[in-house]
């Protein structure tokens, strides 16, 4: 057959796209769907919207490419990780809307954890910084303010599941409730060493086991689908940063990725050694394939590329996000201006709910272009704050970062990163490395691709990026960077 389907559902828009035996893009559809904001730090996604356009777009992409179910391999799902849906099992209609990743609201739930000490128990079984980032809170919160959702749970007619399980739920119409195990590793409910889901977890958070979906390796049949006319397996299943990584063909220890999407995520191998981190990253599983778990580190930075849509959307003062690059080159530097773009509080490694995002060192010779440059320049920090906690944690020093992701077409942040860390960015020619990942994974499983170096053999490099910057400029920067960071932090009063 000719082709594998990628089913990536993003953060902010879904998008399917047929890739070939050279892991080459066919086509490409996407579409964008409404970003709920109930209240300040909520953000929900309507999960019957996501299906819709998950289910338009893969539709589309057939039509673009004159194809047929019969020409489609396997598909394969990543998606945005950690948001959490909760239906109902018999009418498979959602019982509130999703509450996203970056939704804050159970931000005092967390701080309830921490004072109860439970936050050394929760980082050792599942490798998760207590956060109101990951899926737990998120179901806890579900049940306690949802009317009648704990009783009805209780008496097991709701399912949860993070957006690939809901996908494929859809997608087989209620027979499959699955999800993977790289999925699993988010919710904060999965002991990532044992691979189980934890009762003890499932305790101290209220979740009936009921609920949960079974937990398989990331690259396998799942279940198969009429959604193309035929019957399609759905053959591989990853989270969005771990697909990424699998994509940027990082499996080898110690291979780095970043990815610059709606927020920044960088990941390291670590292969089957689960590091436990001492600086604030996430412990994470990478995938498991043929009953073999591998392991990453993780950095999650909320807000990148989504303070280039703060400039384009809250300022107005660029007309499309690719105009920001033009913008922070007519000016030589910030003029001493940072942004430290905290809308949804800080991830790793600061783990600040309360902080909020701050704009400082204006004079009145500041401009937009400033403010600009200083979006980008916000971006590349907040990443080498991670990376320099990832090099802590792994005891190593990094010889390259690959990069991909929405943002990562931008060249002028992409030198800013490479100067900022002294490290060669790489930048590969298939920049759709998270939808990459999750085709090779499904075609990996129905025998499309033999092995792993079938699919490394594709993997080419666009541009290398070298290090330019003094270190001088670059501890100047990065000092002043520190101070801002200190502004941003505990603003919100709790
Ligand atoms: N040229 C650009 N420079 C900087 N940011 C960009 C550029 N083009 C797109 N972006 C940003 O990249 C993000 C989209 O990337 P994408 O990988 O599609 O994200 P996601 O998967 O999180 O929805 C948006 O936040 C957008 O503002
Ligand atoms: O949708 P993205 O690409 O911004 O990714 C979101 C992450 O999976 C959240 O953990």
């Amino acid at each position: 057959m000719k082709y594998i389907l990628a089913l990536d559902q993003g953060t902010t828009s879904s998008r399917a796209i047929l890739f070939n035996h050279d892991g080459g893009i066919v086509a490409t559809a996407q579409k964008e769907f409404r970003q709920i904001f109930p209240k300040p730090g909520w953000v929900e996604h309507d999960a019957q919207e996501i299906w819709a356009t998950q289910a338009g777009v893969a539709a589309e992409v057939l039509h673009k490419a004159r194809a047929k179910a019969g020409d489609v391999a396997a598909i394969g799902i990543t998606n945005q990780r950690e948001t959490t849906v909760v239906w109902d099992r018999k009418t498979g209609k959602p019982i509130c809307n999703a509450i996203v990743w970056q939704d804050r609201r159970t931000a005092p739930m967390c701080d309830k954890l921490r004072a109860q000490k439970l936050d050394k128990l929760i980082q050792k079984k599942t490798g998760l910084v207590v956060d109101a980032y990951f899926s737990a809170t998120k179901v806890q919160w579900i049940l306690q303010n949802v009317k009648g959702a704990k009783a009805r749970a209780a008496k097991g007619e709701l399912a949860f599941g993070t957006i690939d399980s809901w996908l494929l739920w859809n997608l087989t119409g209620g027979k499959v409730h699955a999800t993977d195990v790289s999925n699993a590793s988010r919710t904060m409910l999965y002991d990532i060493r044992k691979g189980t889901w934890d009762e003890e977890l499932l305790r101290i958070f209220g979740v009936p086991r009921s609920m949960l979906p079974e937990v398989r390796d990331s690259s396998g049949v799942f279940g198969e689908t009429t959604l193309l006319g035929g019957k399609t397996p759905i053959a591989g299943i990853a989270g969005d940063q771990q697909s990424a990584l699998f994509g940027q063909v990082c499996t080898k220890p110690g291979m780095v990725k970043n990815t610059y999407g709606t927020g920044c995520f960088m990941l390291m191998n670590t292969g089957t050694k689960p590091i436990a981190s001492k600086n604030k990253l996430l412990t994470t599983v990478a995938w498991r394939i043929d009953g073999r778990t591998e392991y990453a580190l993780e950095g999650s930075v909320f807000i990148a590329g989504a303070a280039i849509q703060w400039l384009r959307d809250g300022l107005g003062i660029i007309r499309k996000s690719a105009d920001v690059e033009a913008l922070a080159a007519s000016v030589p530097d910030t003029g001493g201006v940072y942004l430290v773009p905290a809308f949804a509080g800080l991830g790793a490694p600061h783990w600040d709910a309360y902080a909020r995002g701050t704009l400082v060192g204006m004079t009145r010779g500041t401009t937009v272009a400033h403010i600009a440059r200083a979006a980008l320049e916000g971006i590349a920090l907040q990443v080498m704050d991670i990376l320099k906690a990832m090099e802590a944690d792994a005891g190593i020093k990094l010889k390259e970062l690959r990069v991909d992701g929405g943002a990562s077409v931008n060249n002028l942040l992409m030198q800013m990163q490479c100067d900022l860390l002294g490290v060669p960015v790489v930048r590969p020619k298939v920049n759709e490395t998270t939808a990459l990942g999750a085709a090779c994974l499904a075609g990996l499983a129905v025998g499309y691709w033999k092995n792993v170096a079938d699919i490394a053999k594709h993997w080419q490099v666009d541009r290398k990026f070298k290090p330019t910057m003094k270190a001088g400029m670059r501890s100047r920067i990065t000092e002043g960077w520190k101070r801002a960071l200190g502004r941003a932090m505990a603003w919100e009063e709790k």
